[in-house]
């Protein structure tokens, strides 16, 4: 007999711990500090945190509405751990060291590959998937963590990532066959995944959910339409398994909508959407009377507190639909926002009451879906306090100043297609190799230089008191002109300054803007135990003073090359942020472009020849849903363009982007107009090169050379040949040679040693080219 499915639910918690608990416990396990046991007991420790704080949230610990969602590193090297789909290279490895050697390699064999887990900041492993590749039910992990939890008192959800999804995020193993596609082993999957689901009932789970966003995308390899064909053929043998417990299918992160036919007759008891990204079917599109429907109508990828009001209409709208039942939850798991707001004070005293007001990290959404269900059950008149509450703190936050700033909106509502537009390349080009004299084939890095421990020490020092702004300046300082003298030393042509003042990328750039507050305890998981803390993007945004003229100007004025000024991007900012969303994205973007249009012009101003605007996140919010993505890449590229497009045509615009396939988005790369981008391009054995020669790209190019994911220092043979093989597609005179990415998390031997034979290989194929 089913049981209810319970009316408010959240499709998983973060899990890295409030206070980075399991990032504490792996990497004292990684460092050989602690033992398999001492880890497994720390992660039992916080998988029950997580459960008394959903239960002390008002989530009840009988009825399958706490989810498990626990992992060791990421979800989807947990199903490639329980179907032993290991590849080749790790045999004679098990347990623990095989599954963290998936992760992170070791000594002798590379790990999985990560990507970007859909358009969000969370990388997971990619399934390395051949005809011969073993996939069963091998491993029962999953299965035992919910043992544990019911026999310690609480009966969990599991969460599993579904079979369409595994197979369509995984890529074709090395040795597989030309042709052949990890879905061709579809069956075999779904034979495991019963093994899986008769095993979960044995164990007395009530509920399982699967989540299956392939289904929401138009991003990946296979078509949406074909996912939705496959799981309309695949789910039924699922739900078809007899003395099984109830399934919850998932589709966060997009529009289900489309998917909804081929599953909602499959016999899955219930179907969760995201109505934030995605839209809700119209009475009779869809016969649910067989499911429930699970309303995924609090916001996962957010930080805001939920208009609630809107929400009830959107449930009761909901009920005209004929579900067999209706329940609300997330949109998503909240792996993607931080644990609580109690955990965060901000100095200003009116900052801090409005944003403690304004906001809601995962336990306050926990609340809010409480709330709704509560009202979906006793009427919404039992819930009418918060909800006007709710609506109230909505309207104060409209009308707080910041909020929205007349100087700001002013300024984005005259940008013109002028402000965004330099003259044409080919007329630029000579002007600016006239004035740089650079050689053929210039040699750069991408920006930041290892970040060593004096380094982080001096900003631990500031922070704590320890060392005055003065102090803190004159370590940093002493740093850039290392970094000077070694690039000199190395004979690279153009310099950066090495960015040790910068603690993050994005983060560095938000605490100086006005209308962005950063937080103390607001980590995310980016991936395994690397987290993040997002800056919240609160209000209008403007630059109240230069930012880095000071560091590029101190750094040029130590040599006689060309210096890189460095700034990050207005998308990328946005995409490693909470942006704020009452306003459009494409609106935010161009009130950020402005703020970098200034420090672009103080940066000229002051002396600096060569500007890089880093933009490595424009792949990764390119929108899943296809109908959205011409949108997205007009506002984003126009806003880089506003940012970069008020220089002297002398000055040279470069841009960097890395972490991606880029073939979706080639002509919004062109559209950039940078004089020079650096591309990722080592990992993918310069595959990208052809793709852009072929589109017509004829400004400069450098492919990373370098794949500084890895401490492996490339040879001077090695590094002429992929040089060389760029050079079959990219003219020489718009060839640069360079690492993939910056080299914050290298150490020195290996940058030293690289760069070294970085500089010597292009010099050999310099020689040949003359
Ligand atoms: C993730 S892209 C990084 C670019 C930045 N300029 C750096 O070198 O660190
Ligand atoms: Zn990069």
């Amino acid at each position: 007999m089913a049981t209810e499915f319970p009316t408010a639910t959240i499709l998983g918690y973060p899990r890295i711990g409030r206070r980075r608990e399991l990032k504490r416990a792996v990497e004292s396990y990684w460092a050989g500090r602690s033992t398999a046991e001492e880890l497994t007991s720390a992660f039992t420790a916080l998988r029950h945190a997580t459960f008394d704080r959903l239960a002390e949230l008002g989530y009840d610990r009988s009825n399958s509405s706490i989810p498990e969602n626990s992992s060791l590193y990421d979800q989807v090297l947990d199903v490639t751990w329980q179907l032993g789909a290991i590849p080749q290279r790790f045999s004679g490895k098990s347990e623990l060291d095989l599954y963290f050697a998936l992760a992170r390699g070791d000594q002798d064999v590379p790990p999985l590959e990560m990507t970007k887990w859909f358009d969000t900041n969370y990388h997971y492993l990619v399934p390395e998937i051949g005809p011969d590749t073993p996939i069963s039910f091998a491993n029962d992990h999953l299965v035992q963590r919910f043992v544990e939890a019911k026999n310690a008192g609480t009966l969990t959800r599991p969460v599993v990532v579904g079979p369409v999804t595994y197979l369509a995020l995984a890529k074709a193993a090395d040795d597989a066959p030309e042709g052949f596609e990890p879905l061709d082993r579809i069956d075999d999957v779904v034979a495991a995944y019963r093994e899986l689901v008769s095993a979960f009932g044995a164990a007395g789970a009530t509920w399982v959910q699967f989540d299956e966003p392939a289904l929401v995308s138009d991003n990946l390899s296979v078509s949406r339409i074909d996912l939705a064909e496959i799981a309309g053929r695949v789910w039924p043998l699922l739900a078809a398994l007899e003395d099984r417990p109830s399934l919850l299918l998932a589709l966060p992160y997009g529009d289900g909508r489309m998917a909804l036919p081929a599953i909602a007759g499959s016999g899955v008891e219930a179907i969760q959407l995201d109505l934030v990204r995605g839209s809700a079917p119209v009475p009779g599109e869809v016969n649910l009377s067989k499911v429930r429907l699970v309303a995924g109508l609090i916001d996962g990828r957010n930080i805001w507190r939920a208009d609630l009001a809107a929400a009830r209409d959107a449930l009761i709208e909901l009920e005209q639909l004929g579900a067999a039942g209706i329940s609300v939850a997330t949109t998503n798991s909240l792996q993607h926002v931080p644990h609580d707001t109690a955990d965060e004070k901000w100095g200003d005293t009116e900052l801090n009451a409005n944003l403690h007001d304004w906001l809601a990290f995962a336990d306050q959404k926990v609340a809010e879906t409480a709330v709704l269900a509560r009202g979906l059950s006793h009427g919404w008149d039992s819930v009418a306090a918060d909800i006007a509450q709710a609506s109230t703190a909505l309207a104060a936050r409209a009308i707080a100043p910041g909020v929205r700033r007349e100087d700001v909106r002013t300024r984005t509502a005259a940008l013109t297609e002028a402000d965004r537009t330099r003259i044409p390349f080919t007329e630029r080009e000579p002007i600016q190799a006239q004035k740089l004299g650079l050689p053929i084939l210039p040699t750069t890095t991408i920006g930041s230089f290892p970040q060593t421990p004096e380094i982080r020490n001096a900003r631990a020092a500031l922070n704590r008191g320890e060392i005055d702004e003065a102090g803190y300046t004159e370590r940093i300082r002493g740093e850039v002109a290392k970094v000077i003298k070694l690039q000199e030393d190395l004979d690279i042509d153009v310099l950066v300054h090495g960015e040790p003042e910068r603690n993050d990328m994005v983060q560095y750039f938000a605490e100086q803007f006005d209308g962005f507050a950063a937080t103390r305890n607001g980590w995310v998981q980016s991936y395994g135990s690397r987290c993040t803390r997002p800056s919240i993007q609160w209000g209008d945004v403007a630059r109240p003073a230069p930012m880095t003229v000071e560091w590029t100007s101190y750094a040029q004025s130590l040599t006689g090359r060309p210096v890189k000024g460095m700034l990050t991007g207005p998308v990328t900012i946005l995409a490693w942020s909470f942006p704020r969303i009452d306003i459009p994205l494409g609106e935010s973007a161009d009130q950020i472009a402005l703020a970098l249009r200034d420090e672009v012009a103080d940066l000229e101003a002051a002396g600096t020849s060569i500007i890089q605007v880093d933009e490595p996140a424009l792949r990764e919010l390119l929108p899943l849903d296809a109908d959205r993505q011409a949108d997205y890449l007009d506002w984003s590229v126009g806003s880089f363009r506003a940012a970069t497009a008020g220089v002297r045509p002398d000055t040279q615009i470069h841009t960097h982007l890395c972490y991606s396939e880029f073939g979706q988005i080639i002509d919004a790369i062109a559209g950039l107009d940078a004089d020079v981008t650096s591309i990722e391009a080592a990992r993918s054995k310069m595959e990208v090169l052809p793709e852009l020669a072929a589109n017509g790209f004829f400004r400069g190019v450098g492919p990373g050379v370098w794949d500084i994911h890895s401490p492996r220092v490339p040879s001077t043979a090695e590094l002429v040949e992929l040089i060389q093989a760029a050079a079959q597609s990219v003219p020489a005179n718009h060839l640069w040679v360079n690492p993939d990415c910056g080299l914050k998390t290298r150490a020195y031997p290996e940058t030293n040693a690289t760069l070294a034979n970085l500089v010597e290989a292009t010099k050999i194929v310099r020689a040949e080219l003359a």
